[in-house]
């Protein structure tokens, strides 16, 4: 029988995430809590060592992830001869990953040790690059990170030049933690099934970018602010919404394969949306966005806001351009990614499926000069 979208299918065991009765955990621990009180560098360390560290430890994560954080200078000589204007934000992180890998004398070993130095650098590098592609393209320089700077502190003063305050590192700490993993996702699936053919941690990572670009996945944060910028007021959101639904148009930001009930991590980023919108004086994107929440509840069964929903209008709060939501996700998501790829190396086995065939039966062939 064939289960479209694998829907239900349990393809891996996991250690790394678990997502049951609509609860999500990281390594057995609630996300309310880690998104409550964690840093995300807590987190990178709980997904990869599957325990939280102790003081020395997160020490250690912190430095060794500040230490990795430059970008070789060949890439950056690189992106400033491209029009970056024109490239899709994604395409330059898939690429500019990729591009690492030329950099790394251990690009193929799949080593333990060196797995673990690689993921550093990894996660390191592709918060830097996409800081340093928003700035390369509005023609300002990269702003190199600050070592006495936590992870989510550092990305928005690359990002800005401005070290964040206090409500602006919480919030974008607390959406890289809500992002860090979210078990067998299609991005995650796809690096597994990358690194499976045992091929290497670049490789893997520049699938799962490849996947996690779609709007079904997580594209459909910077396609919410599309829409919430299409629909531009309050008042006109019924009308807007009522008429995709007419057309049977899907609203992004919305629906899951897996939650039933609604994404647990949906409460915090609406928190944190409405407190950022209080805080910039543009309550106007929040309260149109809980108007498509709540018309969706009341036209719509089993449809609830997923994380892509409420992040979008945390992000455009903290004044980052629609375009590097995904972007964002993407360096959030790596952490998880590179915990997956090295359980997948841990435990391999080649991922690889059947189809069932559907395609035409006993052809017979027809040399080419006698076709029509
Ligand atoms: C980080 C993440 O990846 S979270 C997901 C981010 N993606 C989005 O927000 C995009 C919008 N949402 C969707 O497209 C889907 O809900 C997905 C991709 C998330 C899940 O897809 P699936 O489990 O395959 O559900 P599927 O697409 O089959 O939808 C089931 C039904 O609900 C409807 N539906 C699902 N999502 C939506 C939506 N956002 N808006 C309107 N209708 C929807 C479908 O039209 C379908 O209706 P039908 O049975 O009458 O044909
Ligand atoms: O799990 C999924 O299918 C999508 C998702 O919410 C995520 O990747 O965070």
């Amino acid at each position: 029988m064939v289960v479209k979208g694998l829907e239900g299918v349990v393809a891996t065991q996991s250690s790394i995430s678990s997502i049951i009765d609509d609860t999500l955990t990281y390594v057995g621990y609630g996300i309310d809590e880690l998104a409550q009180f964690c840093s995300f560098e807590e987190v990178v360390y709980l997904l990869w060592h599957q325990r939280l560290p102790n003081k020395q430890e997160l020490e250690e994560i912190r430095k060794e992830l500040a230490l990795n954080a430059s970008i070789p200078s060949n890439i950056i000589h690189y992106l400033k001869g491209i029009p970056l204007n024109k490239i899709n934000p994604m395409a330059v992180v898939r690429t500019g990953v990729s591009l690492f890998s030329f950099y790394d004398k251990d690009a193929d070993s799949l080593d333990k040790e060196a797995l673990y130095v690689k993921s550093l650098k990894v996660q390191a590098k592709i918060s830097t690059l996409v800081a340093m592609f928003s700035r390369l393209r509005k023609g300002l320089d990269p702003i190199a990170p600050r070592k006495d700077l936590g992870f989510a502190a550092n990305f928005l003063y690359m990002l800005n030049g401005r070290v964040p305050n206090e409500i602006e590192e919480e919030a974008f700490n607390k959406a890289l933690v809500l992002h860090a993993d979210h078990e067998l996702n299609a991005s995650t699936f796809t690096a597994r099934v990358c690194v499976g053919t045992l091929s290497d941690v670049y490789s893997g990572m520049t699938a799962a970018i490849g996947a996690l670009k779609g709007p079904l996945h997580g594209g459909a944060n910077e396609n919410v602010m599309k829409m919430l910028m299409e629909i531009g007021e309050l008042d006109n959101v019924e009308s807007y919404i009522l008429e995709k639904l007419e057309k049977k148009e899907k609203i992004m930001g919305f629906g899951h394969r897996v939650y039933q009930q609604g994404d647990p991590r949906t409460k915090h980023l609406k928190d944190m949306s409405r407190r950022l919108c209080d805080i910039t004086g543009n309550q106007k994107w929040y309260e149109m966005s809980v108007k498509v929440e709540e018309l969706l509840a009341e036209k719509k069964k089993n449809l609830p806001p997923n994380v892509d929903f409420y992040s979008a209008t945390v992000y455009h709060s903290l004044g980052i351009d629609s375009d590097l939501f995904t972007p964002i996700f993407a360096v959030a998501r790596t952490s998880g990614w590179l915990a997956h790829i090295m359980e997948q190396y841990e435990n391999n086995r080649l991922i690889r499926p059947r189809a069932d065939y559907t395609g035409p039966d006993k052809q017979v062939y027809v040399p080419l000069e006698q076709r029509d």
